[in-house]
């Protein structure tokens, strides 16, 4: 058992012993861990190891075969992807899923969405509460857009921002949901240095200043070994090592998982 999980206070995502294939062929098998509050946990491993599978499977858009998965102390499995999102669990995508021609603003609003406790029909009947939603949901916005210094591009429609600003507005979207739980599929995926550093920067404060425990999928180990507390290692689907990235980095299972072998 994960030490969190033994401690006062609960894990907010706890994965267990999770096993899911795809017409016999194992994505994953027997994949355990949990998440502490305000933690950064990364799930690394080589191309195919099974990393967007445990978030769909987290995330509802997989059945595994085997296993549970709780979030908030809810067993999560079988629920729809929305229900879950509903929860509090916000997900970024590996390609920029964005509306492109609505602007950074309109975009970000529309993360607050599920938030709102009207319909179209209650906002015409209702105008003071629909209103004073609106302006709550604006001002949440307007504090994301200066976490993630978005202001200069407020009005731009997003598909004329360059790739690493599209990205940073995925990361705002997700976060106008008010998640408890951030999940980031390859966040620096196709980002050159600067923009990757301006990532890393960003999802340091998501943790530090915010205190949303989020959980990264990356293959790229250099980037996870400077960010995250923990790190699962993944290799065809199964679990390699768990620890602390200076405990991780230097398993020799890993090293052959990264190398295949080489010396
Ligand atoms: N919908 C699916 N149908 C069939 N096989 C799938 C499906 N999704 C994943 N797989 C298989 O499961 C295994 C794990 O894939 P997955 O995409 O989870 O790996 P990954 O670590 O995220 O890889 P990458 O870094 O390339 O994104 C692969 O062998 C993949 O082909």
């Amino acid at each position: 058992m994960a030490a969190e999980a033994r401690g006062a206070v609960p894990p907010v995502l706890t994965v267990e012993d999770v096993g899911l294939s795809f017409a016999g062929v194992k994505a994953i098998d027997g994949v355990s861990f949990a998440v502490a509050p305000a933690e950064l946990f990364a799930v690394i491993g080589p191309n195919g190891a099974g990393k967007t599978s445990v978030f769909n499977v987290i995330s509802g858009v997989y059945r595994p075969q085997r296993g549970a998965v709780t979030f908030l102390g809810e067993d999560v499995l079988g629920r729809a992807p929305h229900r879950i999102a509903a929860m509090g669990l916000a997900r970024t995508f590996q390609n920029v899923e964005l509306f492109h021609n609505l602007t950074v603003l309109d975009n970000l609003m529309l993360g607050r969405h599920h938030h709102f406790g009207y319909g179209p029909l209650s906002a015409l009947l209702w105008l003071g509460r629909a209103r004073r939603e609106e302006l709550a949901a604006r001002a949440r916005v307007e504090d994301i857009i200066d976490f993630l210094e978005l202001a200069a591009w407020r009005r731009h429609p997003v598909r004329l921002l360059p790739y690493g600003v599209q990205k940073r507005v995925e990361l705002g979207r997700a976060l106008a949901m008010e998640p408890r739980l951030l999940m980031l599929d390859e966040p620096v995926a196709g980002m050159n240095l600067e923009e990757t550093e301006d990532m890393a920067r960003y999802i340091l404060d998501i943790r530090d200043e915010l205190g949303i425990p989020v959980v990264l999928v990356d293959h790229d180990m250099g980037l996870v070994m400077d960010l995250a507390d923990r790190v699962l290692v993944l290799d065809f689907g199964r679990p390699v090592a768990l620890g602390t990235p200076a405990e991780v980095q230097h398993d020799p299972k890993v090293v052959e998982a990264y190398l295949g072998g080489a010396p």
